[in-house]
C-alpha cells in the first residue's frame, strides 16, 4: 500500500474538487459523492463479494466513465499526500477519441504515468501526460485496465492486444489494480470465451514451442495458433517477440498450474493468465455497472 494511501469503502467516492463535475450514477451526500440508489438489485457471483448496480451508465462509455471514477477514488482517498508524484498506469482508456480525459484537464497533478505499450506511451505523451517507466518508479500507486476475460475470483485472460508482457510487469508493481470491462468478458472458468489466451514466445523456434504449448492442454481441447498481422506475417510484440494464442474448447480448470505449467517451456516469455492481481472489477451491463471486489 502506498505511502499516505488510506482505501476507504468501495462503494464511496468523496466529493471531488467543485469543478469537477458530478459523477453519472452518483449523488451528492455528507460523506461525498455515492452511488446512486440501484435501479433493480444484482445477484451476487460466486467467488466475489455482492455486485451494486449503478444505473443509468451506457455500457459503450462505462468504460471511460468508470475507469476516471477509479482514479478519482484513489486520489481524493489518498491522505496526507506527500510531494511524491502519483503513479498511474495507462494502457488504450483513452483510444479512439482524441480527446483529453477528464482526470487530466487541469484537475489533477503531480500524477506521473507508466504507459504499457508504445502505442499508448504516444498518446499519453501528445496528451502532455507525464511519463515514467518501472525502472524510475518501481512501486506505482494505481492499474487501470481492461480485460479480455474475467473469471468469478476476479483472475483474468488479458493480452488480446498484444500487451500482456508489459501489462503484467507493471500491474504487478501496483499496489491497486482496477479493471474496467463490459459484461461480455464474463466467464465462468478461463479460456471459456473459447476466443484466444496469447502466450508470447520468443521468435527462435517459435513453431516447436507452438506444437509444445498446444499439447500441454490436449484434454481441454486445446488449438494453437501463432498470431498474424495485418499483411498475414507474425505479429511483432512491442519487445520483438511472437504470440502463440491457444484456443480453448474447455475452460482451463487450474489456472495456477496452467501458468507455471507455460511458464516452465523455455522460449516462452509470459502468458496471458492474470492471476490474483486484480483488486476489483468494473463491470458494465445493459442495466448498469457492477463492482466486483474480492
Ligand atoms: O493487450 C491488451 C490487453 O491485455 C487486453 O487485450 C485489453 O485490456 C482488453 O482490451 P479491451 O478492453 O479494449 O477489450
Amino acid at each position: 500500500m502506498p505511502q499516505g494511501y488510506m482505501p476507504s469503502p468501495p462503494l464511496h467516492m468523496p466529493s471531488p474538487p467543485v469543478h469537477m463535475p458530478s459523477p453519472q450514477g452518483y449523488i451528492p451526500s455528507p460523506q461525498g459523492y455515492i452511488p446512486s440508489p440501484p435501479a433493480e438489485s444484482s445477484e451476487s457471483r460466486e467467488g466475489a463479494s455482492p455486485g451494486t448496480r449503478l444505473p443509468h451508465v451506457a455500457s459503450n462509455s462505462a468504460k471511460t466513465r468508470f475507469g476516471q471514477i477509479a482514479l478519482h477514488h484513489t486520489l481524493v482517498n489518498r491522505r496526507a499526500p506527500t510531494q511524491k508524484p502519483f503513479s498511474v498506469r495507462f494502457n488504450g482508456s483513452f483510444r479512439g477519441r482524441q480527446t483529453r480525459p477528464t482526470p487530466f484537464h487541469g484537475q489533477l497533478s503531480n500524477i506521473i504515468g507508466i504507459p504499457t505499450s508504445k502505442r499508448t506511451q504516444e498518446q499519453a505523451a501528445s496528451l502532455n501526460i507525464p511519463l515514467s517507466t518501472l525502472d524510475s518508479h518501481p512501486h506505482i500507486d494505481l492499474a487501470i485496465d481492461g480485460a479480455d476475460e474475467v473469471d468469478p475470483n476476479l483472475d483474468l485472460v488479458k493480452g488480446r492486444g498484444g500487451a500482456l508482457l508489459r501489462e503484467k510487469m507493471v500491474e504487478a508493481a501496483s499496489s491497486s489494480f482496477i479493471v474496467v470491462a463490459d459484461d461480455s468478458k464474463l466467464v465462468s472458468g478461463l479460456g471459456g470465451s473459447g476466443l484466444a489466451m496469447p502466450v508470447e514466445v520468443v521468435q527462435f523456434c517459435w513453431k516447436y514451442n507452438l506444437v509444445r504449448l498446444q499439447g500441454l492442454f490436449k484434454e481441454l481441447g486445446c488449438e494453437a495458433k501463432l498470431r498474424l498481422d495485418g499483411s498475414e506475417k507474425p505479429y511483432v510484440t512491442d519487445n520483438g517477440n511472437y504470440i502463440v494464442d491457444l484456443y480453448f474448447q474447455n475452460p482451463i480448470k487450474d489456472g495456477f498450474g496452467a501458468g507455471k505449467e507455460i511458464s516452465a517451456l523455455e522460449g516462452v516469455v509470459e502468458h496471458g493468465l492474470f492471476l490474483g492481481m486484480a483488486t476489483s472489477v468494473i463491470i458494465a451491463g445493459k442495466t448498469g455497472v457492477e463492482i466486483m471486489t474480492k
